[in-house]
């Protein structure tokens, strides 16, 4: 018989449609109901993107495609199923947990599709997936706790870059800033220590260097509207502040993201470049990175490798 390996491929979830908006929001408030303005606000949001975000279909089509990758020349008789896991709509974390342990998985290896740690961020996927596993008695679950300076994670975003990069004449690459974005987190992740800043920092600076350009930044995007301090300099801040200093050209790299969805097309995409407009600079972002397979790759060298560890290949 063959070894079953499940693969819990997490994401953050997205409403289906605007009707599922405010179900989506009350989840991540964790049951508490916003007022009508941020529902309104939100609903805004996705109707400026086209009424829904891609990110379950993008996170299908990865989902495919790293199961197909996992059992391709995988040595002895081991076999993977990748099941989808999110965070805030259907099919949760925990429905995937109950699949995988219906189907009679031997061992399960956890996967966010963020690169980067966050005991705010990853850490909770993780939490939540080891509650269900437990739940149902089942022992054998691991994690990629982060996978932000792999290889081929690393070539897929230099890509990006050097393509983006072609974009920009001589002439205002000397006025051009690099900036490197990822979702902001309350402030009082610093206070315990947390990983995240500085794996971030270690993605961008080793992108930085990769293409050798060496006038770039890092800025927090999408802060929570919550009463509590965030992470900052906010990117629309620092979009002002590079103004004010002369610069003509942004370019951004959301480092801390792997699909299009909401924090993209719009804080970036929308938001970000009306301000861009608005001080005359030339803004531009580096697509998504989808279904590269050089992510697929990335997330498939990430996860050998924890087996590997627990003697499971
Ligand atoms: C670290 C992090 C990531 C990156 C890592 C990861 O991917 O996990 C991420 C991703 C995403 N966040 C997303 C959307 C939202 N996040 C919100 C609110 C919050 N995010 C937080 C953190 C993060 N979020 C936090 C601490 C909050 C405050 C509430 C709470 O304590 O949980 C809200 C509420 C309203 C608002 O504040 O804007 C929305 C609508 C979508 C888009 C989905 C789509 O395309 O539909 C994506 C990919
Ligand atoms: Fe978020």
């Amino acid at each position: 018989m063959d070894k079953h390996i499940a693969v819990l491929l997490m994401a953050y979830g997205t409403p289906a449609n605007l009707d599922e908006v405010e179900s989506f929001y009350i989840h991540i408030r964790r049951g508490r109901k916003p007022t009508k303005e941020q529902l309104d606000e939100l609903i805004g949001r996705y109707e400026a993107i086209g009424g829904c975000s891609p990110l379950i279909e993008i996170t299908h089509q990865e989902a495919h495609l790293l199961e197909e990758a996992l059992n391709k020349h995988n040595t002895g008789n081991v076999h993977f199923t990748v099941y989808i896991g999110m965070k805030h709509c259907a099919p949760f974390i925990e429905d995937a947990v109950s699949q995988f342990v219906k189907d009679g998985a031997d061992a399960a290896v956890g996967i966010v599709l963020a690169p980067h740690f966050s005991s705010m961020s990853v850490g909770v996927y993780e939490r939540e997936a080891n509650e269900a596993a437990l739940a149902q008695n089942f022992s054998d679950l691991s994690f990629v706790e982060s996978w932000h300076l792999e290889p081929s994670l690393l070539d897929a975003l230099e890509e990006r870059l050097r393509h983006e990069m072609g974009k920009f004449s001589d002439a205002e690459k000397e006025h051009l800033k690099l900036v490197f974005s990822a979702h902001s987190l309350p402030r009082r992740i610093l206070d315990q220590g947390d990983p995240y800043p500085e794996q971030l920092l270690e993605t961008s600076r080793a992108l930085a260097l990769r293409i050798g350009f060496s006038d770039w930044q890092f800025a927090w995007q999408s802060a929570g509207r919550t009463e509590e301090p965030w992470l900052g300099p906010d990117i629309l801040t620092v979009i002002d502040d590079l103004a004010e200093a002369g610069y003509t050209a942004v370019l951004d790299c959301p480092v801390g993201f792997v699909s299009d969805h909401l924090e993209v097309l719009y804080d970036l995409d929308i938001e970000a470049q009306k301000r861009a407009k608005v001080k005359q600079i030339h803004f531009e972002r580096t697509a998504s990175l989808n279904a590269d397979p050089r992510l697929i790759d990335a997330l498939k060298q990430s996860i050998t490798a924890v087996c590997k560890e627990k003697g499971l290949l």
